[in-house]
């Protein structure tokens, strides 16, 4: 099929836009998207690098990459030793995890592909030996930067450390890759959260991240703490903030390296690959679930009405993959950013969520479960107030004091306390709404073949949110919390046995209320004698109509 092009696109099929927006653009589907390698054969014989291998997302793009892509040559992966644990135990851990049973199935010598080189990112020149980066320089074709640190209460110096610098460093390393194609940077959608409209262009960074560097060097941790506030700005934490930084250190490099960016929203648990739940961490939303499937959360600030940007994990990394490719065969001029949300394509919303968490978690209790699930989401400031205190404190000081009477530590109180701390940090993002343009992921999608759409989904018009959250919420029992789905009715006996005590303890309650009212109150000792009164009469007269009949 021949297509002719307009003048202001270019052969690669890249359009460049009067605001800057570079875009993928549909009139090269079928032209150069048909005559190009698929994916798969792409990566054949290509050597990858991936920081964050260890992490959530990274080990999803590992598990991807070797299950459908099975003639990838080789991943390199810079992994650091923590918590007492060597790099390369780390990597055999990781190997034995569930998610790469599949892999595993389709070939059992997978790991030897898997190449670990030692790095610690905060350090200068990542720590990685001089043999490794001249190993690294004479083989990797693409690179996928994954690693970062997401805590949202991290503070500014490491978050630019880790954040910024090291995507620096990364960049200098790449420049030595001789056979470099791609460079694929993991950026996050909320990295310009102080727009309400955010399109597929890198923003002018908030400071020069070069000066911002340099300030940080010589302040103590004191100052830098009194100033974060003021410049982290229109942003929620020092997160947001260095992640846009990353994406403007990363444009610099734009006219020496072929560079993508990958922007997804709240990434969740897997939809459909490598099987549907997946999930290992309590980030975003998957500790709140998990929470309110414990009964525990029971109110929180969120919008009913706003759009809940969930984007699940292997999506996101199908679009990385279908993204790395395309970088690496057509080299656009200037860095590609895919913003990989949901909201605009197939909108689901806090009300919605909160509705099918709880009653997944009715279906699939959890093991014992504190309350029945039961949480209500309101924007309503003194409402929220309100539940916590009858919802969350009360029951807290009750169940500790029980523990304390019963000789055992309280720990109710400490729990709440972190689980505020927590909704604290998140509520900024399920109380208000954002419009993400992404159209470089519709036309991204338009440029594969047939056969790499199946393979390679990112087509997220075919999500069945309730269907998804179901699975979501299994996941986080099965796969976080390690619990048996053959204790299923275990669980729900406890949850009767929890609802009995709950209808036992509320007779209790309006008994005690009503009988200290007695004692108070004429008035209500006269509405305590006529319904009395009542029943006594409507008991008789059932009695007589009964004799009657027979
Ligand atoms: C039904 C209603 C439903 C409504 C739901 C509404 C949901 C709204 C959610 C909105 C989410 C919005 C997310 C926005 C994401 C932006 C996207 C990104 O780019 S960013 C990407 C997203 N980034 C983020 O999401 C980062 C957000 N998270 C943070 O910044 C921090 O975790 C923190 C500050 C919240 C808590 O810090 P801290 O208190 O220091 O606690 P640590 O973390 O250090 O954990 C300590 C230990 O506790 C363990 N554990 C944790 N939770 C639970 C739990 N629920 N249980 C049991 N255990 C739990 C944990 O495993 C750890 O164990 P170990 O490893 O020691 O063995
Ligand atoms: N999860 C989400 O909802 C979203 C994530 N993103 C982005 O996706 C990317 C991956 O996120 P996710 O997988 O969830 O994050 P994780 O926290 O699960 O993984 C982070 C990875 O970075 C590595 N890392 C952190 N610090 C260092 C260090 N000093 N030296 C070496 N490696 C380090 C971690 O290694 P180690 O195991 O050693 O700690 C881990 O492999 C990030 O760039 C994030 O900004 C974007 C949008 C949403």
């Amino acid at each position: 099929m021949s297509t002719e092009l307009s003048e202001s696109q270019d052969l690669n099929g890249l359009e460049q836009e009067e605001n800057g927006t570079t875009r993928l653009t549909d009139i090269c589907s079928g032209t150069v998207g048909s005559s190009m390698a698929s994916i798969a054969e792409y990566y054949a014989g290509k050597s990858v690098l991936i920081t964050g291998a260890t992490g959530f997302m990274g080990k999803v793009l590992v598990e991807k990459l070797l299950r459908s892509c099975p003639e990838v040559k080789a991943l390199y992966i810079l992994v650091r030793p923590k918590a007492g644990q060597s790099m390369q135990q780390r990597v055999s851990d990781m190997m034995k995890c569930k998610l790469f049973d599949r892999v595993r199935e389709d070939d059992p010598e997978f790991y030897q592909k898997i190449i670990p080189i030692s790095s610690e990112l905060t350090q200068p020149g990542l720590a990685i030996s001089p043999e490794d980066v001249e190993k690294l320089g004479a083989c990797i074709n693409i690179v996928f930067h994954c690693a970062a640190t997401i805590r949202f209460d991290e503070p500014l110096k490491h978050a630019v450390q880790l954040n910024v610098l090291a995507t620096q460093q990364l960049l200098s390393l790449a420049h030595q890759m001789h056979h470099l194609e791609a460079f694929i940077h993991i950026s996050t959608a909320y990295a310009n959260c102080d727009r309400k409209y955010i399109d597929e262009v890198i923003y002018p960074p908030p400071v020069e991240p070069k000066k911002l560097i340099e300030s940080l060097e010589w302040m103590d941790d004191g100052i830098v703490r009194d100033i974060t506030p003021r410049l982290i700005g229109g942003r929620p934490n020092t997160y947001t903030y260095t992640k846009a930084l990353a994406e403007y250190v990363v444009q610099q490099e734009q006219h020496r390296l072929n560079i993508g960016i990958i922007r997804p929203s709240i990434v969740g648990a897997s939809w459909q690959e490598p099987f549907p739940g997946w999930i290992d961490n309590f980030n975003g939303p998957s500790g709140l679930f998990i929470a309110a499937g414990k009964g525990i959360l029971r109110t929180m600030r969120a919008s009913n009405d706003a759009v809940a940007d969930f984007i699940p994990v292997d999506v996101v990394i199908n679009l990385t993959l279908a993204a790395g490719w395309y970088t690496a065969v057509h080299r656009p001029k200037t860095a590609l950013v895919y913003n990989c949300t949901t909201g605009g394509i197939n909108p689901f919303h806090w009300g919605e969520v909160e509705h099918h968490v709880i009653s997944s978690f009715k279906r699939n209790p959890l093991e014992q479960a504190f309350r029945r699930p039961n949480a209500n989401i309101t924007s309503n400031y003194l409402i929220n107030q309100y539940w916590i205190l009858v919802s969350h404190k009360f029951p807290a000081l009750i169940y500790d004091l029980f523990l304390r009477l019963s000789g055992q530590k309280p720990q109710m109180m400490r729990i709440f306390n972190r689980l505020h701390k927590a909704i604290s940090l998140l509520e900024y993002f399920s109380s208000q709404d954002w419009e993400w343009n992404s159209e470089n992921m519709s036309m991204l999608m338009s440029q594969l073949t047939p056969e790499d759409r199946k393979t390679f989904n990112f087509d997220v018009r075919q999500l069945n949110w309730p269907e998804y959250i179901e699975n979501y919420c299994i996941g986080t029992k099965k796969y976080v919390l390690n619990e048996d789905m053959s204790d299923i009715p275990a669980a729900r006996q406890h949850l009767r046995k929890l609802r009995n005590i709950r209808y036992t303890f509320n007779t209790v309650l309006v008994v005690f209320i009503w009988r200290v009212f007695i004692a108070r109150s004429q008035m209500a000792r006269n509405i305590w004698y006529f319904v009395v009164s009542l029943c006594f009469k409507f008991l008789s007269y059932f009695r007589a109509s009964s004799t009657l009949t027979n």
